[in-house]
Formats: structure tokens, C-alpha cells, sequence
């Protein structure tokens, strides 16, 4: 039975049936996490798996999962709804002081105050969105959502994305620049990166508008922070709305917080759990890799007694390799499939240990083996869960 670590809040047990268990340990096979930082020491020689139920993996170090031949996965798209929606939230209630509205119409005192109202209305006078533009930098998943959103409300909507997309309701621009300089609205909807930390700096501040209104739902790390808080007290853009707070940010003017609320919602949450725990049983039961950070995508129906995954730094001859030890072992090879992605490779070869009668000890010295192998990372021999191997193993 796998070991899998839950960093954050995880209700598992329902699912993960008889092949994993959820464990506070420090050698876990699989860790399961939402923003938190995964530490460096969980990437063992255990660590099959990590899954991010959310879309940023910057807490995860990718690539020491990658040298130790710890698949990535994430959840692309589940919660880009609820990001989307939280945006649209946030532009109204920018366009419209709906909460001071409120506040000003809950402290009326005395009769009449229908009267008392419509003469204090004039304070809560806003604007509309229809007309104004929007500039989206990033059209991934929640950048487009947004773009389809707001080209409907009758927003023109102006992006930049770092390779072009062919998108409806969006004008795509050069360059961040030139967003900046056509937006009343700004929005950050970026990975963090080597490349996009710190985008948004005190050169670009200069490019926005001066009523302009900056929102950051990509990742708190994007923006100067020290940088905004001169661009705004030079009014050199009007206001900063973030959903990732920090300490210099707060009690300053033209600033607002929110608790990194984007994916916050029942059913993004749900979604993003679902498909965190079916991507974890799927790697650990068959070894298959629909969507992942760092693994290519493998697929191949497990329809033989046994299984083979091999994920490895390419090199030529790799698999003459690995098939030579194979029919050294008289192990039949039933199907299999391989696919790259940059230097590294993962395969999948069906197989059937029962036909040459192999024992535990002739399977561990097999995995021995092919792990020695020039460019092997890491190995794995998986027993198909299914009826249908009870019905081959017959
Ligand atoms: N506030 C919150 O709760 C949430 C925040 N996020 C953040 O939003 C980001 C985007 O989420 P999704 O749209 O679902 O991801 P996505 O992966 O679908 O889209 C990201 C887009 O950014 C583009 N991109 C990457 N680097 C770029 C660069 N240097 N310049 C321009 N474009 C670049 C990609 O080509 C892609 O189109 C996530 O990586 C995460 O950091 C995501 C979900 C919830
Ligand atoms: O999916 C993302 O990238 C998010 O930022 C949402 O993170 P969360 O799972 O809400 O901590």
C-alpha cells in the first residue's frame, strides 16, 4: 500500500480505496498540496508523485523532481472558473462602491429612508464597464474565460501572452507595454517563473495610465512590490488590488488585499481535489501520465499481467537496452508506448511475468537491472489491478 503525504487539507479515504493511505510520514510515495511548499526533503528516493490540486507549482522544486523521477501534476483548469468569477466580482465592485453603498444605507437613522437615501446617493455615484478596457496578460485558461467574459459585458479587451493564441474576443498586442498603455483595467494572470518575476517594475509602472487599476490574481511575486508603492504614490496608475498580501503592502493607500482567494470555492476546490486524487491513483495503479508539470503524456490501455515504467534521460539505443535484459529474462513484451518531452523520456511496456513463473526476487534483480542502465531514472514493475488480470493470471 502507498504512503501519501497530505501537506495540506485533503479528505481522501473514500477514494483511495486499497491502494493508498494518507500517512504523516517523511519518506513519502506521493505528496498531495495546494499552495504550500513542498519541502526539498520529502524528494527522496521514495517520492513516485507529487500532485498540486490548484495550477502553480512554483512551491514544488520541479526539477529536483525531475532528476529523481518524481512525476508533477497539476490540475490544469479547474479552478479557472472561480478565478474568473472572483475578477468580474472585483471589477464591478471597483467600478461601483457597492460596499461603502451599504455601509452609508445600514447606518440611516430615523423614518423616511427611502428620502434619506436618494439625497446621500449622489456620494456612491460609479462608473460602468461597458466601453472601458480591459488588458489581460496571460491567455491561459483564466485569461480567456475572462477575455469571453468581458467582450460581453461590452468591454474592449486588449492581452498579451507570450506565445500568440488564436483567440475570439481578445486583441492580442506586442507587447506588455503597449497593454499597459491601452488599459483602464490590468490583469495579472501568470505563472511565476524566472521569467515573469518581477514583470511588473517601475519601468513598466510608467507605461500604465493614471486612472488605471492594477489586479493581480497570477502570483504575488509578479509585481515590484516596493516599485508599486512609488508608482502609486507618484499617481502614476490609480490603484493596486492583489489576492496575494504582504506586509509592505499593507496600510498603504490606493492598496487592496485579499487572501489569495481566486480558487476559493466549493466547486473549484472539489474539482481541483478530484482530479488531484484521480491523477495520484492512476500513476500509482498503472503508471499512465494524462497531464503532468514534467513527464511526458503516456497512455496505454493495461491490458497484460504486468506493467513496466521507465522514466529516463534520453540517449540512443535506450530501449535496445532495455529490451536486450527483458528476453534475457524470457519476459514477453505485449505493447508498449514512449514519448519525449525535452531530454527526458517515459515509457510504458505491458508485459507478462507469469510466463517465464519470475519470483519477487527474479523481479527485484529485473528492476535492478534496467535501473542500471545508462540514462534509468526511475523503474517501476506494476501487477494490473483490474479483473482482467485475475482472468489472465488464471
Ligand atoms: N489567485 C488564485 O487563487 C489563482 C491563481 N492562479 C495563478 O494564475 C496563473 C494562470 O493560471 P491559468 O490561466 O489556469 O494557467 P494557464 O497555464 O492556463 O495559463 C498561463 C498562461 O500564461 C502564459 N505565459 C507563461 N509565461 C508567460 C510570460 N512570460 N509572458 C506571457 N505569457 C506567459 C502561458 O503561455 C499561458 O497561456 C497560475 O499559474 C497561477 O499562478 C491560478 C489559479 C488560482
Ligand atoms: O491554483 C492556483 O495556482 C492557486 O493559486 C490556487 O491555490 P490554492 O489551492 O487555492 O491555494
Amino acid at each position: 500500500m502507498y504512503q501519501v503525504k497530505a501537506i495540506d487539507e485533503f479528505s481522501v479515504n473514500e477514494f483511495a480505496g486499497d491502494i493508498f493511505q494518507v500517512k504523516d510520514t517523511d519518506t513519502p510515495d506521493a505528496v498531495l498540496v495546494r499552495s504550500s511548499k513542498v519541502p526539498d526533503e520529502l524528494i527522496t528516493q521514495h517520492l513516485l508523485l507529487v500532485a498540486r490540486s490548484g495550477i502553480g507549482t512554483n512551491t514544488i522544486n520541479i526539477d529536483a523532481c525531475t532528476q529523481n523521477g518524481t512525476a508533477v501534476f497539476n490540475t490544469p483548469g479547474a479552478n479557472a472558473n472561480a478565478v474568473k468569477e472572483l475578477v468580474l466580482q472585483v471589477l464591478f465592485t471597483t467600478a461601483r462602491p457597492l460596499q461603502a453603498a451599504i455601509n452609508h444605507t445600514a447606518g440611516l437613522k430615523g423614518d423616511h429612508l427611502q428620502q434619506q437615501a436618494e439625497a446621500t446617493r449622489y456620494q456612491f455615484i460609479g462608473h460602468e464597464l461597458y466601453g472601458k478596457t480591459i488588458g489581460i496578460i496571460g491567455l491561459g485558461a483564466i485569461g480567456q474565460r475572462l477575455a469571453d467574459s468581458c467582450y460581453h459585458l461590452g468591454m474592449q479587451v486588449v492581452g498579451y501572452n507570450r506565445s500568440p493564441k488564436n483567440l475570439q474576443f481578445v486583441q492580442q498586442l506586442e507587447t506588455i507595454e503597449d497593454v499597459l498603455a491601452a488599459a483602464d483595467f490590468v490583469v495579472l494572470l501568470l505563472p511565476l517563473t524566472e521569467t515573469t518575476e518581477g514583470l511588473m517594475n517601475a519601468d513598466r509602472f510608467k507605461s500604465m495610465r493614471h486612472n488605471a487599476v492594477l489586479l493581480n490574481f497570477g502570483r504575488g511575486e509578479l509585481v515590484d512590490n516596493a516599485a508599486v508603492i512609488d508608482a502609486l504614490n507618484q499617481g502614476q496608475f490609480q490603484q493596486y488590488i492583489t489576492d496575494f498580501p504582504t506586509t509592505a503592502l499593507r496600510e498603504q493607500g490606493h492598496v487592496v488585499m485579499l487572501p489569495h482567494l481566486g480558487g476559493n470555492t466549493v466547486e473549484a476546490l472539489s474539482q481541483s481535489a478530484n482530479l488531484t486524487l484521480q491523477n495520484t491513483r492512476d500513476f500509482l495503479e498503472t503508471g499512465v501520465i494524462r497531464a503532468s508539470v514534467n513527464f511526458p503524456t503516456a497512455d496505454l490501455p493495461f491490458n497484460s499481467p504486468h506493467r513496466l515504467t521507465v522514466f529516463f534521460k534520453s540517449r540512443s539505443a535506450f530501449w535496445n537496452d532495455i529490451a536486450t535484459i527483458l528476453s534475457r529474462h524470457h519476459v514477453p513484451v505485449l505493447e508498449m508506448i514512449s514519448n519525449m518531452r525535452g531530454e527526458h523520456g517515459y515509457m510504458l511496456v505491458n508485459i507478462d511475468l507469469l510466463k517465464p513463473h519470475l519470483t519477487a526476487e527474479d523481479t527485484n534483480r529485473l528492476i535492478q537491472e534496467i535501473s542500471s542502465i545508462d540514462g534509468a531514472i526511475r523503474v517501476r514493475i506494476l501487477t494490473n489491478p483490474s479483473a482482467l488480470s485475475t482472468h489472465l493470471n488464471a
